[in-house]
């Protein structure tokens, strides 16, 4: 059977069913709220979506590379947590410097880094400044409250859930909406008082970034973040701060289009958590992959070098997104690890009409009748698995569970199969249709940007730890370690100082 059947068929399932967030039991929405775009349905998401797009489209996500570069690398100033960036200044975040610091201060001259722990809070700066302009800081400041809030916290909300947690969970579908909503604020559950602090410390952080944004605009400083690009401080939003409750007025399109305040508060949640867990923990998996593929790290590391031999030759010092597209290796390595390790691994669709899904392949019932369609009923919860679609034989081949970059040199990734479905060459990573990741390219420009920063500098090593890293599955999928999944999110790496010219290639 054409294995294009199970795309179409998926396809028609993203685009019929509507978003059903309630499996949780605690209701992700009170992370970045019920009124973001990734809760919202019909109409009211598609405004939220037109909204949002002018933000994330190519030249926009192009754009931010330096930024990206800044916080994987270079040269920095001083910064306090959460200030407004004047531009003047490169982002500090400086993350390699960072490690470069600890690795020559130790006396093995290297060192073991829990990996995700620095890439979410490196990663979280980069939010701050493309999104909205802003630098936290998190990568100098551990402490600060921003990256405490955030640090592991997909995996206290989400992971390992328990027993109680996991019937809550069943039972929570036939709880109607305002009594679920009730017990999610008031519960004592350490799950849900988790997602609540971290929700009201994003909100009043959301809440300055737009009245100190407003300021810096009536200065005539604005720039070019997400949230600017948005129109979100345009001339309608200026004249509107002199009563700034009035941030409904923040659009410069037809009333109808407007967010209202809190759509806005609970659209800047979902940026902040959506744009840093995701890519920080699909670097993390990235290079652990190296680590354990040392071959391929070499090859990677080589094909940088050759590149920066490339841009230094043309008198540059930076590489450039063509530079990085060019890169043959580097950009099937990357998607790679976004097919082997999609850290949203699964999305949830419930069928707001009755229904019927063509099949790729029959299905033999449980009464031995063999079905071509399947009926789905109006309200059927349905799980997507994208990592199953990911790894796929009929899509991917027999080496489905294999990592193995090679298949996007030699075509047998078949990225050109008749029927294209997601945004990014046929993967279902970033999901497809109508809903689909809108920050993909902006993800997939900060991957290159941080891994060549990263693997340019430091070689990646495993130790006798990261033999027990294992996947849990906390919404996005984290590493912790086998035996010790209650201390969070762990995946320790050996890294030292890479060597300038790297032999065998
Ligand atoms: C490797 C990185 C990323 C992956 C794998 C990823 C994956 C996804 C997936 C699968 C969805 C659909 C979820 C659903 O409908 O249930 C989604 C939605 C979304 N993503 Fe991403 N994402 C990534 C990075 C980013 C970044 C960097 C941003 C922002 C800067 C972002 C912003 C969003 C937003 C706003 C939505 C909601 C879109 C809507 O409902 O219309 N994502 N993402």
């Amino acid at each position: 059977m054409d294995p294009v059947f199970s795309a179409v068929g998926f396809l028609v399932l993203v685009i019929v069913y509507r978003v059903y967030r309630r499996y949780t039991g605690i209701s992700l929405a009170d992370v970045p709220g019920p009124e973001s775009p990734s809760f919202m349905m019909g109409e009211d998401h598609k405004r939220q979506r037109k909204v949002l797009s002018p933000g994330f489209g190519a030249p926009e996500s192009k754009a931010f590379l330096p930024l990206f570069q800044g916080c994987a690398e270079s040269v920095g100033t001083e910064v306090t947590p959460y200030s407004l960036n004047s531009h003047q200044q490169r982002d500090p975040s400086q993350l390699s410097n960072k490690w470069m610091d600890v690795i020559m201060n130790s006396k093995e001259q290297s060192a073991v880094l829990n990996i995700p722990a620095w890439l979410s809070r490196a990663t979280l700066d980069a939010i701050g400044e493309a999104a909205f302009d802003v630098r936290f800081g998190s990568i100098d400041n551990e402490e600060s409250a921003l990256a405490r809030a955030y640090s592991n916290m997909m995996n206290d909300i989400f992971g390992s859930p328990s027993n109680e947690r996991i019937f809550f969970r069943e039972v929570s579908k036939y709880i109607p909406d305002r009594i679920l909503q009730y017990l999610v604020e008031t519960s004592n559950n350490p799950g849900i008082q988790r997602a609540r602090e971290v929700a009201s410390l994003a909100t009043s952080l959301a809440r300055q970034m737009v009245t100190d944004k407003a300021e810096m605009l009536l200065q005539g400083k604005g720039n070019r973040d997400v949230f600017s690009l948005l129109g979100v401080c345009t001339p309608s939003f200026r004249s509107s701060t002199s009563n700034r409750s009035t941030v409904k007025a923040n659009m410069d399109t037809d009333a109808k289009e407007k967010l209202t305040e809190e759509e806005l508060y609970a659209l800047m949640r979902t940026i902040l958590l959506a744009g840093h867990e995701t890519t920080s923990n699909t670097i993390s998996w990235a290079l652990l992959e190296l680590a354990r593929h040392p071959e391929m790290q070499s090859r990677l590391r080589a094909e940088i070098r050759e590149t920066e031999v490339a841009i230094h030759a043309r008198g540059d010092t930076e590489f450039t997104v063509t530079d990085l597209d060019d890169m043959t290796y580097a950009t099937a390595f990357i998607k790679e690890v976004l097919r082997f390790h999609p850290v949203v691994y699964q999305v949830y669709r419930c069928a707001n009409q009755d229904d019927v899904l063509p099949l790729s392949q029959p299905i033999t019932t449980r009464l031995g009748k063999v079905i071509h369609e399947l009926p789905v009923q109006k309200g059927t919860r349905i799980v997507v698995s994208v990592a199953a679609y990911n790894r796929n034989k009929d899509l991917w081949g027999d080496d489905a569970h294999v990592f193995n970059p090679e298949r996007w040199i030699n075509g047998a990734a078949k990225e050109k199969k008749a029927t294209s479905i997601g945004v990014y060459s046929n993967l279902m990573t970033f999901l497809s249709g109508a809903r689909a990741c809108i920050g993909w390219r902006f993800a997939v420009i900060e991957i290159q940007a941080f891994l060549t920063e990263v693997v340019g500098k430091f070689e990646f090593t495993l130790i006798d730890q990261s033999g027990r890293v294992r996947r849990e599955a906390s919404g996005v999928m984290t590493p912790t370690l086998e035996g010790e999944v209650e201390k969070g999110v762990q995946l320790p790496l050996r890294v030292s100082v890479a060597l300038q010219a790297e032999s065998g290639y």
